[in-house]
């Protein structure tokens, strides 16, 4: 699935008015009756007191004709028509008129916080008052009704959009965005649903196909790409019967200090784990032991030091070194990093210590092997790439990056975003259960595990972050997301491997909160 723009949509809404040759009337009736029907089918005619809140544009007028059809189907709604302007839209219109059709309780019209009504805890409010069509931030009467709503504890409904959120710019004044406790979404989900600043405005989101013209949407460069199963299963790469060992590569994990010999271990597991055909770990000499006995699938190469890494030798080429997993910032241990930089031609995945030496000596930026993946979390990417202002300005930020240094960076987190030069991947799998130690170092190795078999920068980035995610949601649906461990997520790759080609149950809510 792909995430457009709001200017995108608008484009889409008019040849899909054009080529279909219908009138907008009849898309907006298609769009509002498929919401009519969600609701339908989730309320099953329960006499909830809904409430319905509509603008005087198209998200308005959505929300007359879900009004209108859930009057006609004998549910208690009242509508209110927040009159905030006098232009209201043509398709508003149409539909006032229609809604005094079907019901002697016309709209009541909003001008002024005196017309507040007040909502009790068992409301239903569906909130159709801007949609992606909002041009400036709510302000006075109604910013105090997303106010006056989002206090209430009823149930809120957005279409299309939490009114008071644009689809793909920053939030100017938190207090003037609806707080949906579900987001119907028409056609493709907005950027805004993702981010961190943004998405708990949301909560789940379902999203409607309303048919607007695939051929166009096809023809647009997408501001970024979902990934999810169907995606994931065109990445993997099938295995053939006379395949061996060295086909599947032999990864170079450097990772460990004297206290963190655990990320060697979790990092050399999920290497493995992703398919790789050998993995040796290169580790300073305190470490042996830990290694040899908790991975004996594993060789084992150790620094000259005891505690640290300040020389990477091997003997062997690696098809892809994961370097960084708690090797700590020992001077020694920069210079150690300088040097195998200069393996231009293997993939790289460059993980935690290693991106924080970097962020401190910038001129090892010009060292960095092209096509190599950066898998910084928010702390570690602050410092690579420096602070941001709001989440858009960052991703504008991380694309800079990526085009200027050629890699692929990795910004992680709850709906992780790929990004490679101009464009951006979202994964959709994970779970805040994937916030526990080692973690990242599981993710680092399952690239470097994927790289290995030859799947390139991009794809290992795009299906490693997958089944990373996937993995993380298996083991919490095992043991409960509070008690996943880094090595639980380890555990499970297989099983993300397994249910890439299970067929599934139809989809769900995408879920931005876990309640
Ligand atoms: N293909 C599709 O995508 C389809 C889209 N559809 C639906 O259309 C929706 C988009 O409709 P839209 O373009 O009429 O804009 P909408 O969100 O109703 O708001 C615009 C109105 O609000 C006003 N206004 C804006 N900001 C304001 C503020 N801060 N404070 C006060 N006023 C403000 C602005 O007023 P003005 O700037 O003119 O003063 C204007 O009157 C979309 O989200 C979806 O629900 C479906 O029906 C079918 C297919
Ligand atoms: N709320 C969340 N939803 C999905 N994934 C998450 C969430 N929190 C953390 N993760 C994932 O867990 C991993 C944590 O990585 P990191 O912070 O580097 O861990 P560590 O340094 O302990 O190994 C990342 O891949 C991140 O995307
Ligand atoms: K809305």
């Amino acid at each position: 699935m792909k995430v457009f723009s709001a200017e995108q949509l608008y484009n889409a809404d008019k040849v899909t008015i054009e080529k279909q040759g219908i009138t907008s009337e009849a898309l907006m009736e298609r769009a509002g009756k498929q919401i009519f029907q969600w609701l339908h089918k989730h309320l099953n005619g329960a006499p909830v007191p809904i409430r319905i809140f509509a603008g005087i544009g198209n998200n308005g007028g959505d929300g007359l004709v879900i009004g209108r059809l859930l009057i006609e189907h004998g549910y208690d709604v009242v509508v209110y028509v927040v009159n905030c302007s006098d232009k209201r839209s043509d398709n508003f219109l149409l539909n006032y008129n229609k809604i005094k059709n079907v019901t002697k309780n016309w709209p009541i019209l909003m001008k002024s916080e005196a017309d507040f009504p007040k909502i009790n805890d068992d409301d239903f409010i569906v909130d159709a008052i801007f949609g992606i069509g909002l041009n400036r931030c709510p302000g006075g009467w109604v910013k105090k009704l997303i106010l006056h709503l989002n206090q209430s504890k009823a149930f809120k409904l957005a279409v299309d959009i939490p009114s008071g959120l644009y689809p793909n710019l920053p939030i100017e004044d938190k207090n003037a965005v609806l707080k949906a406790d579900h987001t119907i979404t028409f056609q493709t989900p907005k950027l805004a649903f993702f981010l961190p600043e943004t998405a708990a405005y949301v909560s789940n989101f379902d999203v409607l196909e309303i048919g607007l013209d695939i051929q166009f949407l096809q023809s647009v460069e997408p501001l970024a790409q979902l990934i999810a199963k169907p995606q994931a299963q065109l990445f993997y790469k099938q295995r053939n019967k006379f395949d061996h060992k060295g086909t599947f590569g032999h990864v170079l994990i450097v990772a460990g200090s004297y206290g963190k010999l655990g990320a060697a271990v979790l990092s050399t597991k999920a290497a493995f784990k992703a398919g790789a055909g050998m993995v040796t770990t290169f580790i300073p000499k305190c470490g042996y032991n830990i290694l040899q006995t908790t991975v004996p699938e594993a060789m084992v190469i150790t620094d000259k030091e005891e505690e640290f890494i300040s020389d990477i030798a091997f003997d062997f080429k690696p098809s892809a070194i994961a370097i960084g997993m708690g090797i700590g910032k020992n001077t020694a241990t920069v210079e150690a990093l300088k040097k195998v930089f200069q393996n231009k031609d293997t993939p790289f995945v460059i993980d935690a210590d290693a991106l924080n030496i970097i962020s401190e000596n910038k001129t090892l930026l010009k060292l960095l092997p092209k096509n190599s993946v950066l898998t910084p979390h928010p702390g570690e990417l602050k410092r690579l790439i420096g602070t941001w202002e709001n989440d858009y300005h960052k991703l504008e930020k991380a694309k800079k990056f990526s085009e200027k240094y050629k890699v692929v960076l990795i910004i992680k987190g709850a709906y992780t975003v790929i990004v490679y030069g101009s464009k951006l991947y979202i994964n959709t799998t994970g779970n805040p259960g994937m916030g526990t130690a080692g973690s990242g170092d599981a993710l680092s190795g399952i690239i470097a595990g994927l790289l290995s078999q030859g799947y390139d920068a991009l794809l290992a980035a795009v299906f490693g972050v997958y089944l990373h995610g996937k993995a993380g949601d298996i083991a919490g649906a095992h043991l409960g997301i509070d008690a996943v461990m880094a090595g639980d997520i380890i555990n499970n790759v297989s099983e993300a491997y397994l249910e890439l080609f299970k067929i599934d149950e139809p989809e769900k809510s995408i879920t931005n909160t876990t309640k």
